[in-house]
């Protein structure tokens, strides 16, 4: 491999300096070899750059020429055009323990410095791009090393996905949920949806829309089936009443007003509904019953009185009238988790509170479930998951926010911390990572960074995630849309990708040309009229000319 640079004196710590006539972009490799340690090559990365010598202002005048004004200058010419750059020591990889093992010596002054080579690089991923558990995500940027996820990670220590609005979030999730759909893993995919951006993935149930035979190969199962994708909205979910425990339902009963006096009756009320499968209407008929028994009490203390009519007002309100609650569940969990299958729940017809409540009653059903089917055990009420999940959650500050209350925040921190045992993967994507649940934010051992400005965001991401370190997070700002920076349990050591080109079509895309779009809806279209008059005008026009040149 070609020398791209030498190291300089100025080395110290786990940061060395090389001068090189190349640009290199930030976030690349290079490697060095360590005569100390057998030569073996050590993997750095590139953290800085800057030019080595330039002229002072006053001689960077046409009418000088170069050699005068470098010597005039004091400087050498041949560093003109020379960069200093400074390079992080990764390391060597440690074969037996899977891990870059850093040397802890920084090369010598005058060390040879290459571009890093492809067996080096290899190290960078644990799994291979079409072996089980892989997920091709992208390449390692400017070179053509693939960078493969390992899904076990994923599954076990959840991931997060996080960049300010527009860096392409939403098209890397398309990526990864389509390598988790390839027959190579054949996973089971939920995703909660709030903006109605995933029905794209149907792509794959489609061969003709799959570009051609290589790939659709690589989602063909053996009874060459392709991977199912379905799509269920706000017509198709609904929430069965006796599925909520007692805590979601005091949350959708309060609106900020209800007292202690009202959670105690209704809390009486709802441990009086033994049986399993009550209905909304039960609800309310054990808090009459409460309200007939205590009658008398309640004629002399007429604030209690005024509790049970509150609680009545609200069950009225918030559950009764709610075409949401139904005493049975469209959705069984059977029909929503299987193999070689995604589930895109469509929330955008959904309010944004019970968007939250129908999560929080999902992930704890699949979190009961899961456990159940992990310990052996057999419950007659709970639907067994045999096999694990990813679930990926867009808009995780909405479900799990930093400050204020959510009906799903404390069920989500359960399965985000326990999830592990129990196979179930999560897929936290946020582009307000400041107002996402530190706690939350922090369980996902792996993480896809991309382009973020906001100072609140990168601050945050650098107080609660033990991976990404200063280095990583100064680097988010300058990042194109497309490119992000991996880190954490999935690879061995953080990396720098482009995203790879999504197979299926993008679901997120904002409005192309909004002008255009206005003037086509205009209510008395005179654009189309202008345009009509303007192509008359034209025709008439070339008539009579035709008609003045036949004369
Ligand atoms: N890897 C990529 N390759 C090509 N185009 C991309 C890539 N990533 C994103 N884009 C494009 O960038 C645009 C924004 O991407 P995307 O919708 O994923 O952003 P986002 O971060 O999810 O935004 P929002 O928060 O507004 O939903 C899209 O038009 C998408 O097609």
């Amino acid at each position: 491999m070609d020398k791209i640079g030498v190291v300089d004196e100025s080395s110290k710590g786990n940061y060395f300096k090389f001068i090189s006539d190349q640009r290199l972009p930030k976030g690349s490799f290079v490697e060095y070899n360590e005569p100390k340690l057998e030569n073996i090559p050590i993997l750095s990365k590139i953290i800085d750059m800057s030019t080595l010598k330039s002229f002072p202002p006053e001689f960077l005048s046409p009418d000088l020429d170069p050699e005068e004004a470098a010597e005039m200058a004091g400087i050498d010419l041949e560093d003109i055009g020379k960069f200093e750059i400074e390079a992080k020591i990764i390391g060597y990889f440690r074969e037996k323990t899977s891990e870059f093992v850093n040397p802890k010596i920084p090369p010598a002054s005058g060390t040879p410095v290459k571009k890093a080579s492809t067996s080096v690089l290899d190290y960078i991923n644990k799994v291979e791009k079409e072996e089980e558990n892989s997920a091709y995500i992208g390449k390692i940027i400017k070179t053509e090393k693939n960078v493969n996820l390992d899904i076990s990670e994923i599954i076990n220590t959840h991931i997060s996905i996080l960049a300010s609005t527009g860096s392409g979030k939403s098209y890397t999730v398309g990526v990864l949920i389509e390598e988790m759909l390839k027959e190579k893993n054949g996973a089971s995919v939920l995703i909660l949806d709030p903006h109605g951006e995933y029905s794209t993935l149907k792509d794959l149930e489609n061969k003709s829309l799959l570009s051609n035979k290589e790939v659709i190969n690589k989602f063909k199962y053996p009874n060459n089936e392709l991977p199912d994708v379905k799509v269920f909205n706000e017509d198709d979910i609904q929430l069965k009443i006796s599925d909520l425990e007692f805590d979601d339902l005091a949350a959708i009963i309060d609106d900020g007003s209800m007292s202690e006096k009202m959670r105690h009756y209704l809390q009486r009320a709802y441990n009086k509904l033994k049986r399993k499968n009550f209905n909304q209407e039960e609800i309310r008929d054990k808090v009459l019953e409460l309200k007939d028994k205590e009658g008398n009490y309640l004629k002399d203390h007429p604030l209690h009185s005024s509790s049970i009519e509150g609680i009545l007002w609200r069950l009225e309100k918030n559950i009764l009238n709610k075409d949401f609650f139904q005493n049975y569940t469209k959705l069984g969990l059977n029909e929503l988790l299987s193999p070689k299958k995604a589930s895109i729940l469509d929330l955008s017809g959904i309010k944004a509170k019970d968007q939250q409540l129908l999560s929080s009653v999902i992930l704890r059903k699949i979190f009961e479930s899961r456990k159940m089917a992990v310990k052996g055990e057999n419950k007659t009420n709970i639907t067994k998951v045999p096999h694990p999940v990813f679930i990926v959650i867009e808009e995780g500050h909405r479900f799990a926010p930093n400050e204020g209350r959510s009906k799903s925040k404390n069920v989500l921190k359960t399965v985000l911390s326990e999830g592990r045992k129990f196979g179930i993967g999560v897929c936290l994507v946020s582009q307000r990572p400041s107002k996402l649940d530190t706690d939350s934010l922090s369980q996902c051992m792996s993480q896809i960074t991309m382009k973020i400005i906001n100072p609140y965001d990168q601050n945050k991401i650098k107080e609660s995630i033990e991976s990404v370190g200063k280095d990583i997070v100064d680097r988010l700002p300058s990042l194109s849309t497309g490119e992000a920076i991996i880190s954490g349990s999935t690879v061995n050591t953080p990396v720098n990708i482009e995203v790879r080109k999504r197979i299926t079509r993008h679901g997120g895309k904002g409005v192309k040309n909004p002008s255009k779009s206005w003037k086509n809806n205009l209510k008395d279209n005179f654009y189309d009229k202008r345009d009509k008059t303007i192509q008359k005008d034209k025709e008439t026009k070339l008539f009579s000319n035709e008609n003045q040149k036949n004369k």
